[in-house]
């Protein structure tokens, strides 16, 4: 398979000019992004890398973090984590607050904002350092010291996080949040600001197209059930209310951030993890281009879980 020339083609065919939607302006540090950026990355199975433009650039990750802060979650909770978050689809919003009334403050699932916040209570709860604990679990899997928080998202989306504390606090007076308000969300916000590139974000996600395993190490990180269970909720609930048109166009479990990047695997055997950046959104906050770019991807290699 020529990855370098499939990335090549779509390179040269899209454009940001081709899609109309807008960079994320409701965390002010996120409307400061130049909408121009797009980079791709593969990273396969033989180690090899194919990329295309602003690949290695850094930008804020949002909510594609919250598959790091779930898998950390799985490793200290097992099953148990079940009967605090559901796994189905929520059809709505990924900041939504309806149905946590008639659901009696169990959110749909962990990856919408309801979701990651029990997840980072969780964390909060039961780790020494959760924000240090959570940065060496991203760079072990990334094998990258150099990954962090951007300080300035996390100040920007603190300041104007008022659904995020909402949430949380409804939650809490229906009996599904143990600790403070304020530490979770101050983990969940540090957790979103984390700053990674389209490269750093394929390495990190190869560990779940591998089945749990380091690929250049060999280390076993997760068990092949926590990876099986992650991917199963990547593919039906990583784009929120539009993860059916996800899983229709690009056919790959994937997560997507309102800083403009979604990230994609494809499980063993023909491993392979896609990550792109584009940070105009459309109106259900996932990238416009990147959508594009991943459905174009998948097209022209043939190779989608589908
Ligand atoms: N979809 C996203 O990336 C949302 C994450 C963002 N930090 C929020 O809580 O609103």
């Amino acid at each position: 398979m020529d990855y370098q020339k499939i990335l090549d083609t779509i390179e040269s065919e899209m454009s940001y000019r081709d899609v109309r939607g807008k960079v994320a302006a409701y965390i002010p540090e996120l409307a400061k992004v130049d909408p121009k950026k797009f980079g791709m990355h593969v990273y396969c199975g033989d180690q090899q890398h194919f990329c295309f433009g602003d690949s290695e650039e850094n930008f804020s990750v949002q909510s594609i973090a919250k598959v790091f802060s779930l898998s950390m979650a799985m490793i200290l909770m097992g099953e148990d984590l079940w009967d605090r978050v559901d796994v189905e689809p929520s059809g709505d919003p990924f900041n939504s607050l309806t149905q946590l009334e008639y659901e009696q403050g169990v959110p749909r699932n962990p990856f919408i904002n309801a979701g990651a916040l029990v997840i980072s209570d969780i964390l909060v709860d039961q780790l020494e350092n959760p924000k240090e604990e959570l940065l060496s679990f991203v760079r072990k899997i990334t094998d990258d010291e150099s990954i962090d928080f951007d300080k300035a998202v996390a100040a920007s989306e603190k300041a104007t996080g008022y659904r995020n504390i909402a949430l949380v606090n409804y939650m809490k007076a229906l009996g599904n949040i143990k600790c403070d308000v304020e530490p979770i969300v101050d983990f969940y916000f540090h957790l979103c600001s984390l700053s990674m590139s389209c490269k750093s974000l394929a390495k990190a996600f190869m560990l779940y197209a591998n089945k749990g395993v380091i690929l250049e190490t060999g280390e076993q990180v997760l068990s092949a059930t926590t990876v099986k269970r992650i991917n199963a909720l990547m593919q039906t609930c990583g784009f929120y209310d539009e993860a059916g048109e996800f899983s229709f166009e690009v056919g790959l479990p994937g997560k997507s951030g309102v800083g403009g990047g979604i990230v994609a695997i494809h499980p063993h055997p023909d491993r392979y993890s896609v990550a792109v950046w584009s940070p105009i959104l459309n109106e259900k906050g996932n990238s416009e281009l990147g959508m594009k770019a991943l459905e174009k991807f998948t097209s022209l290699t043939g190779i989608s879980v589908f």
